[in-house]
């Protein structure tokens, strides 16, 4: 595979910006842009808050898996996955053999401004949401910060966010693909 095809995974909690930052990104390369959490609905005709509600969250983490294992193009596309797609077991690793990982990070009370009064989010729909974001960030914040480069977007132009995101991606691209074609040179 060349440097320049290789697929760009954003993770990172909600509210980072994967789906914002995601957008511009794969612009700038000319790549697809896959979002998880748009490809689940689609695929189910229903709303994430929808299939919470109806199906629970272990089937939505079913449907997460499905995507990372068989439901995404695995070239050329900037896939913004969802907050918690991660953090299930198993997922990091395809999504590391797949292309290159960056981890968008926000403070608590950031991820709480920028999830505010979006009511499709439905683990932060609930009396307290600055009390579910300290419990699940707390959880959480182990696996994102071994997922990949992280990226602090605090206070910084989505353009600039993107910049860094960018140049990132373009260095590890260019080992993700030396090492892929090393592999297939001695048959792993
Ligand atoms: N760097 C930033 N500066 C200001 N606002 C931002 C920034 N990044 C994202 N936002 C805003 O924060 C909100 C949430 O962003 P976004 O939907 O991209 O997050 P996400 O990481 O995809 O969340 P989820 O995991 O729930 O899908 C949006 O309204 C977006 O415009
Ligand atoms: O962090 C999470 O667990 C979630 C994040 C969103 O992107 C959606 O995938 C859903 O609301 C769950
Ligand atoms: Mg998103």
């Amino acid at each position: 595979m060349q440097s320049s095809d290789v697929n760009l995974y954003l993770v990172g909690f909600m509210g980072t910006g994967k789906t914002t930052i995601g957008r511009i990104v794969a612009h700038r390369l000319g790549f697809a842009l896959l979002d998880s959490d748009h490809e689940i609905e689609r695929k189910q005709g229903k709303s994430i808050p929808q299939i919470f509600a109806t199906d629970g969250e272990a089937a939505f983490r079913a449907m997460e898996k499905e995507f990372v294992d068989g439901g995404h193009q695995r070239k050329r596309t900037v896939v913004a996955c969802g907050g918690g797609l991660v953090v299930q077991p198993g997922n990091l690793e395809v999504l590391r053999e797949s292309g290159v990982v960056i981890c968008l990070h926000a403070s608590l009370d950031t991820i709480l401004r920028r999830t505010q009064g979006n009511r499709n989010r439905p683990l932060l729909d609930v009396d307290d949401p600055m009390e579910r974001i300290r419990t699940l960030y707390a959880i959480r914040e182990p696996i994102y910060n071994q997922a990949g480069t992280v990226i602090l977007t605090d206070g910084r132009p989505m353009l600039d966010i993107v910049q860094h995101v960018l140049r990132a991606y373009r260095r590890e691209a260019s080992e993700f693909a030396r090492s892929a074609a090393a592999k297939a040179k001695h048959g792993r």
